[in-house]
């Protein structure tokens, strides 16, 4: 509580103390490329390729998030993190229907480099060990990064190309946006009432996680 009586909320304090991180991880220049039109084609379909990649893992760590948040007293989080999970079901549908239509071949993509040390990372949050604070921590930093990188594509004054509006659209929408709010709603409660080292492993997994995607970003840009 600040002295006003209203509860300081932890994540934003994490995102204006590692500002600088976060607006390289929400404007990097790929995203950015998009925004103003001056897309390379082959980068945006090696990131599609990539991302159906890191959504295939992604599926597990979500389920992994859920089942730690099923084993807490209180799961009252439990329906939005298993709409979470629902909802990957038909993001994967949508990364089959672009590669259609850009002609992506998905069943040819071997994972790049910085796609499997995102995988490794997500990976490791099935050891019962890790906090759910932690994990869910993890899980809405994922998501925010993409609605904030996102959103940008959209918002007013872009020249986003007319075929990439779609892909700007599912995680820039306002719904999306919610989505993440309740999440960061979540996390804040249960950092609230996790005890000092926890909290401690969650702002370095928020860390973690900017630069992994910073890594995800400059891989689609160049296929390192
Ligand atoms: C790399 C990455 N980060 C986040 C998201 C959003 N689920 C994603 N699809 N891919």
């Amino acid at each position: 509580m600040d002295g006003s009586g209203v509860e300081a909320s932890t994540t934003a304090a994490w995102m204006e103390r590692h500002r600088q991180m976060y607006e390289r991880a929400t404007r990097h220049p790929f995203t950015v490329s998009i925004r103003d039109g001056t897309i390379d084609l082959s980068a945006f379909k090696r990131w599609l390729s990539q991302d159906y990649l890191f959504v295939r893992e992604f599926v597990a760590f979500v389920a992994s998030v859920l089942l730690k948040c099923c084993k807490q007293e209180d799961s009252l989080d439990m329906e939005i993190i298993l709409g979470g999970v629902a909802s990957l079901s038909d993001e994967l549908s949508w990364f089959k229907n672009e590669a259609v239509k850009w002609d992506v071949d998905l069943a040819s993509v071997p994972p790049l480099k910085s796609n499997l040390e995102y995988h490794r990372f997500l990976g490791s949050f099935t050891e019962p060990e890790i906090s759910y604070a932690v994990a869910v921590t993890t899980f809405w930093i994922i998501e925010t990064v993409y609605q904030d990188s996102f959103s940008f594509c959209i918002e007013e004054g872009n020249k986003t190309p007319p075929e990439l509006l779609g892909t700007c659209q599912r995680w820039g929408s306002a719904e999306f946006k919610q989505y993440c709010h309740s999440l960061q709603r979540i996390v804040d409660h249960s950092l609230a009432n996790a005890p000092a080292d926890a909290v401690k492993s969650a702002e370095e997994a928020f860390v973690r996680v900017l630069e992994l995607e910073i890594g995800f970003w400059e891989m689609s840009s160049s296929q390192c």
